[in-house]
């Protein structure tokens, strides 16, 4: 049983704030690491995984620091999000080179395992360069497994595989979460962590936005304010009588005609825009969500439930 502690850790570039003060624990089972592109969710993972020394904080591994801890790296397994630079090389001989850097006692028994564990007998023989993105995902998995890690890292691990392949490697994870690993994955997407993370840690802007179960993080999500466009044949008559609406949190006139609107509760404004429309005599001509963006999902999420 290995767990991970971040306390605090921080790592910049330059001026470039990437991780901004995280502390979290990752143990046993599988934790979905969610967060908008350019979150920090890489360079997080790069320190967790020995690649990165913290600018400031700690990241250590039951206990001790994993930067230069070279008893660390032989308990951690890393997939990196890039692709495999090796596609001349066979998906055998990519895992074994892996088994001899890890100057394994039997490279060759440990090659074949890994393999077998990923399902990748078969094609073990053909060239990277002629797997499909699936495959070449289970090949780096394969390679990060050879030395049988009690840690798993996993960087995006189901960006572009085909959906019959992306079944296939979440039941890899859960098999492995099962058995007792500390399994780690990062995703942008809530759906893909939800079916298999049994927690979910979310990043935005390199800072820590919420953690929690999928059901914690979707009520956050579902809970916040949403913004709506509505163009009608009144702007002005329909502004006040929204107003007066508990579902409506604000309403702003637009220079170029139609109203923004701010909702606390979509149920609710869904059954009375109609209701106020029709009292009214106002026609509704255009009501659209302007800002479904997950970024400003994840935004909300930082600055947490008003
Ligand atoms: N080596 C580096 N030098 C300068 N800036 C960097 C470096 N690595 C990361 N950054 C910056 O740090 C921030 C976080 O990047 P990171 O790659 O960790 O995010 P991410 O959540 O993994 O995003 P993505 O999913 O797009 O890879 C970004 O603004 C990025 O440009």
């Amino acid at each position: 049983m290995s767990v991970l502690t971040l306390d605090a850790a921080s790592r910049w570039f330059g001026n470039v704030v990437a991780v901004n003060g995280i502390s979290m624990t990752v143990g046993p089972g599988i934790t979905g690491l969610l967060g908008p592109n350019g979150a920090g969710k890489t360079t997080l993972i790069a320190m967790m995984a020995g690649f990165l020394a913290p600018s400031a904080g700690t990241v250590t591994l039951d206990g001790k620091p994993i930067w230069r801890h070279t008893d660390a790296y032989r308990t951690i397994g890393l997939v990196p999000e890039r692709e495999l630079s090796f596609g001349y090389l066979t998906g055998r001989q990519f895992v074994r080179a892996n088994a001899e850097l890890h100057g394994l006692p039997d490279p060759g028994a440990a090659t074949e395992r890994a393999l077998a564990t990923v399902e990748m007998t078969d094609p073990a023989d053909r060239r990277i360069d002629t797997y499909s993105k699936g495959m070449r995902q289970r090949a780096k998995l394969a390679s990060a497994l050879v030395h049988d890690p009690a840690v798993l890292l996993l960087d995006e691990p189901f960006n572009g595989v085909d959906p019959r392949q992306r079944m296939h490697l979440m039941a890899l994870l859960r098999r492995m979460g099962e058995e007792g690993r500390t399994l780690l994955f990062s995703s942008h997407i809530l759906e893909e962590v939800e079916q298999v993370a049994r927690h979910i840690e979310v990043v935005v802007s390199g800072r820590h936005a919420a953690s929690g179960d999928f059901g914690t993080i979707r009520r956050l999500m579902t809970d916040r304010p949403m913004q709506y466009a509505v163009a009608s044949s009144d702007d002005r008559r329909l502004a006040s009588a929204l107003m007066t609406e508990p579902s409506v949190l604000g309403v702003t006139l637009r220079r170029q005609g139609g109203l923004d609107v701010s909702v606390a509760d979509l149920g609710a404004f869904a059954v009375r825009l109609p209701h106020l429309a029709r009292e009214g005599g106002i026609r509704i001509l255009e009501l659209t969500p302007s800002d479904e963006s997950l970024e400003s999902v994840f935004a909300y999420l930082v600055g947490g439930p008003a």
